[in-house]
């Protein structure tokens, strides 16, 4: 009997395994595929995928690969990431090719981590979806719009470096940056600014955000496992925000302008609680994130980099040298920060917040001379682009003065895509780390605690190994 039993467990993983060998292979059989490794079925070369990234260095996995298989700095190879047959498209061709195509030959496309931790990002990452939400962005990022943020922006700053940095001489940065832009994220998405309230849904985003890139294994204590729970929880407590506030818009005491919830919930039409839960949620973790570990960064280069951080400094005073005393930022204010912002546009450039991200062939294509079959996934990769050396003369160098006249060419720098899937929310970034950069330097000074060059972990973000510990000094 037993005998039985475990001779058909054996057949049946054996069988298992041949269908899914022979799915692999029928991935790889078609002809004039681009040169690459097609490794084992499921996992393919996902562990070498994440693995470069965790030893800091993302770009790697596709650097590596481009010359083995390509003949230019710039190429196409196969390989098979996250369950997918995938072609990783390099180099500003690359990313021209797939940002002038999209909804064409290709559209965005998430791994299956994300479309079980947010079942209904299945929706909202079709072509539909994606341009209703853009729509409804594009109104809250209005200039007149942002020109209001700024002063909110700025007395979210204050108070943040009142109560979270002030009378400190040691801090950890990562997650500091981290309070910082979600508090402006709920207080401008959602009218929240209550400060327990805040950082409660804060830890729950975090465990969220962190499963967001696992391998989907959906086992006790997994991450992946932890971050499905969370948005459970997550989902519940922000749909008790939509239902509150639809109360209030009834009785009139919610106004379209207040924040991005009134503005989607009067918009919209009739959506499901959970799925608008579910837009709100992929705003907060896409809209802080990503700031924060810019904002980190900046902190990490202006120590690395004292010159850097005088000229920063120099341009911040001569803004505050003509304000009164107590005046707040304006948006004319912001448009003198040009030094500060190039500072922070060669930390992207550097330390890009998403190292890349996927698209769907939705038809047969050929790019460079290569077959591209329909179904397949393809990969653009920013910080490969950033690290070329034919773009960014000695990539590894630190120098906000590329940016300097008209910048570099176009599809060479992309921190924020590019085509219609670009970061709708890139202007509203630049408000936030430049606020963010002038309430600093004009406070403090500071120095790391490990003055080596930071390591960095990129799991599934870029973060600072040990969150960046620094020693601070109140600026004289
Ligand atoms: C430094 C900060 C940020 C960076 C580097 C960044 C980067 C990006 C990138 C690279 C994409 C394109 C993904 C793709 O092509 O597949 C993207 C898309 C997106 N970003 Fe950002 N982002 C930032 C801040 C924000 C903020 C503050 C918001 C919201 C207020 C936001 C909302 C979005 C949304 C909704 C999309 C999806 C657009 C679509 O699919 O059509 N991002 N972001």
């Amino acid at each position: 009997m037993y005998m039985t039993i475990i001779f058909l467990l054996t057949c049946s993983i054996l069988l298992s395994f041949l269908f899914l060998l022979r799915k692999h292979l029928s991935n790889f059989s078609y002809p004039n595929l681009p040169p690459g490794n097609t490794s084992f079925p499921l996992v393919g070369e996902s562990f070498s995928f994440l693995s470069a990234g965790r030893q800091g260095h993302p770009e790697k996995f596709i650097t590596d690969r481009v010359r083995r298989f390509s003949s230019s700095s710039s190429g196409v190879f196969k390989t098979h990431l996250f369950g997918s047959p995938t072609a990783v498209v390099t180099g500003a061709s690359g990313n021209k090719f797939l940002f002038t195509n999209e909804n064409k030959l290709v559209v965005s496309w998430w791994p299956d981590s994300v479309n079980k931790i947010f079942p209904s990002s299945t929706q909202t990452s079709s072509k539909e979806e994606a341009m209703k939400l853009r729509m409804l962005l594009s109104q809250f990022m209005k200039p007149e719009a942002l020109r209001r943020y700024a002063s909110v922006m700025d007395e979210v700053a204050q108070r943040h470096f009142e109560t979270e940095w002030a009378n400190q001489d040691q801090l950890i940065v990562f997650p500091l940056t981290k309070e910082f832009t979600f508090s402006i994220a709920c207080r401008l998405f959602l009218s929240l600014d209550e400060p327990g309230r805040v950082r409660k849904l804060e830890e729950r985003f975090n465990t969220v955000a962190i499963g967001i890139f696992s391998i989907p294994i959906d086992l006790p204590g997994t991450r992946f496992n932890r971050a499905i729970k969370a948005s459970r929880l997550l989902r519940k407590e922000v749909s008790a925000i939509i239902g509150q506030r639809k109360e209030e818009i009834k009785a009139g005491k919610a106004s379209a302008e207040q924040d991005i919830l009134s503005h989607m919930l009067m918009s919209i039409g009739e959506t499901k609680d959970e799925d608008l839960a579910d837009k709100i949620i992929g705003l907060l973790i896409g809209g802080h994130d990503t700031a924060s570990i810019v904002c980190t960064f900046i902190v990490n280069y202006l120590a690395e980099f004292p010159h850097v951080y005088q000229r920063v400094l120099q341009e911040q005073k001569e803004i505050l040298n003509e304000k009164k005393e107590e005046e707040g930022l304006k948006w004319e204010d912001i448009e003198k920060m040009r030094y500060s912002w190039n500072v922070a546009c060669e930390v992207m450039r550097l330390v890009p917040p998403l190292s890349g991200t996927f698209r769907e062939a939705i038809n047969h294509f050929s790019f460079e001379g290569f077959y591209i079959p329909k179904g397949w996934k393809l990969y653009w990769s920013d910080i490969a682009t950033h690290m070329n050396p034919d773009y960014f003369p000695e990539p590894e160098r630190f120098d906000p003065d590329r940016f300097e006249g008209s910048g570099p060419k176009p599809y060479t720098y992309v921190p924020f895509g590019g085509g219609p899937r670009m970061c709708p929310g890139r202007e509203f970034a630049r408000l936030e780390i430049l606020i963010f950069i002038h309430n600093l330097v004009k406070r403090f000074k500071w120095e790391k605690v490990f003055p080596k060059v930071t390591k960095i972990v990129v799991d599934p973000l870029p973060i600072p190994s040990k969150g960046l510990p620094i020693r601070f000094f109140p600026q004289s």
